[in-house]
């Protein structure tokens, strides 16, 4: 679904890397992997794209600036890691503290209800029209067409505060995540030049370079998974999973647990173990060709599991696939000197590297008739 909005965000990603004659062949991708994501994101949702080209109209220039701001300090304060929601004790020491970030995030919330209230009554008005036939609707229609369509037949529970939340929880949960996870990707590759030549070399044969990859095409493209799963085992986007809390009183490892405590899952660990994976600080995308998904679930589980596990899982892959395979389709990647990638991690809601990624992008001779075209 929507399979057409993301190649168009990932095209629009490949023109702006090719149209870079003269500029320095150095690209600081980490804002790149985060604007491709929110467009894509917030054209899904509500057909709009806020970074980039074709933004035009004052009225149109005012809304980019505020959804901006408002991204940029939704991750500003949920970067912020709260001590005390982990270790309650500490809010005694911090009390003000606490109270100046609340304000904060009350305020955040105020603005954001405002910017999702408005975009959802702007499609209230114009709802794809009734005599519109059937492709042409479904060209257009956006999740919040969707959202308001089963608001006519379950007014109760898809209530507007309710499509604000929806809107609010994919921006939030997915756009950083599936970014940070690009990032990394290409960084171990940068740092594992043999891994990019082979992941190419897949691409050559199974798709030439006649036409630009497609979401249709991933099923052909294993070791491209293998790339994004050995990513997500070495540098999990949650390393502690979200905090999940026991309803009732139960053991774990042998351990009471008493009903409401808060229960963390040392994913890092369970991923980098020794135990459990052969040389697990080495990047090696060949180790998940004879992976059971069924039979390892426990050992690797980067969107967590269960009732609670990740909703985005299956986009967050189409993605992640999408834009690795278009970018190695095309490009030829290399660290911009002798040094390797520093793949320190940094703090965050979602694990970061601690240094934004600068990559030396050439485009590939066999590529440059295709990638004038789009
Ligand atoms: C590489 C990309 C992503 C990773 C690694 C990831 C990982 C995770 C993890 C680890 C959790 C917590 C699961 C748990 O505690 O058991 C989670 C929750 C969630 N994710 Fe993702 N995610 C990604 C992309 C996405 C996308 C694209 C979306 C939405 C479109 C999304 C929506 C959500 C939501 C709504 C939750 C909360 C689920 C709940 O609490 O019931 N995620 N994700």
């Amino acid at each position: 679904m929507l399979s057409g909005i993301r190649l168009d965000e990932v095209r629009s990603l490949l023109r702006q890397l090719h149209c870079r004659s003269g500029e320095s062949p150095v690209v600081e991708m980490k804002s790149k992997f985060f604007e491709l994501m929110l467009n894509i994101m917030m054209r899904m949702i509500s057909g709009k794209r806020y970074y980039g080209e074709n933004i035009s109209g004052r009225e149109e220039q005012d809304q980019v600036q505020r959804f901006r701001e408002i991204v940029r300090e939704t991750f500003e304060v949920s970067g912020a890691t709260n001590v005390g929601d982990f270790v309650p004790i500490v809010n005694w020491f911090g009390f003000l503290n606490k109270k100046g970030l609340e304000k904060r995030l009350v305020v955040l919330q105020e603005k954001r209800d405002e910017f999702m209230q408005a975009l959802i009554d702007e499609h209230r008005s114009v709802r794809p029209g009734r005599d519109e036939d059937d492709h042409s609707q479904a060209r257009r229609k956006t999740m919040i067409d969707v959202l308001l369509s089963l608001q006519e037949t379950e007014a109760e529970y898809y209530s507007d505060e309710i499509i604000r939340g929806i809107i609010q929880v994919m921006l939030s949960a997915g756009t950083d995540t599936s970014a940070a996870t690009s990032e990394w990707a290409l960084s171990l590759l940068l740092n594992n030049p043999e891994c990019l030549k082979k992941a190419q070399a897949e691409i050559d044969a199974k798709i030439g370079h006649n036409r630009l990859i497609e979401e249709s095409d991933l099923a052909q493209l294993p070791y491209i998974h293998n790339i994004i799963n050995e990513t997500l085992r070495m540098y999990p986007i949650s390393p502690v999973l979200a905090p999940h809390e026991s309803s009732e009183e139960c053991s774990v490892g042998g351990f009471r647990i008493p009903r409401g405590t808060m229960l963390l899952v040392n994913l890092w660990a369970l991923h980098n173990s020794r135990e459990l994976w052969v040389e697990p600080d080495k990047f090696k995308p060949e180790r998940f060709a004879g992976f059971d998904v069924e039979r390892d679930r426990f050992v690797m589980m980067p969107f967590g599991s269960g009732r609670r596990g990740c909703p985005g899982e299956g986009l967050a892959k189409r993605v992640l696939g999408l834009v690795l395979g278009s970018l190695i389709q095309c490009f030829e990647w290399e660290r911009p000197g002798e040094d390797m990638v520093d793949m320190t991690e940094g703090t965050g809601l979602t694990m970061p590297k601690a240094r934004p990624l600068l990559a030396k992008c050439t485009p590939r001779r066999s590529m440059l008739k295709l990638l004038s075209q789009i």
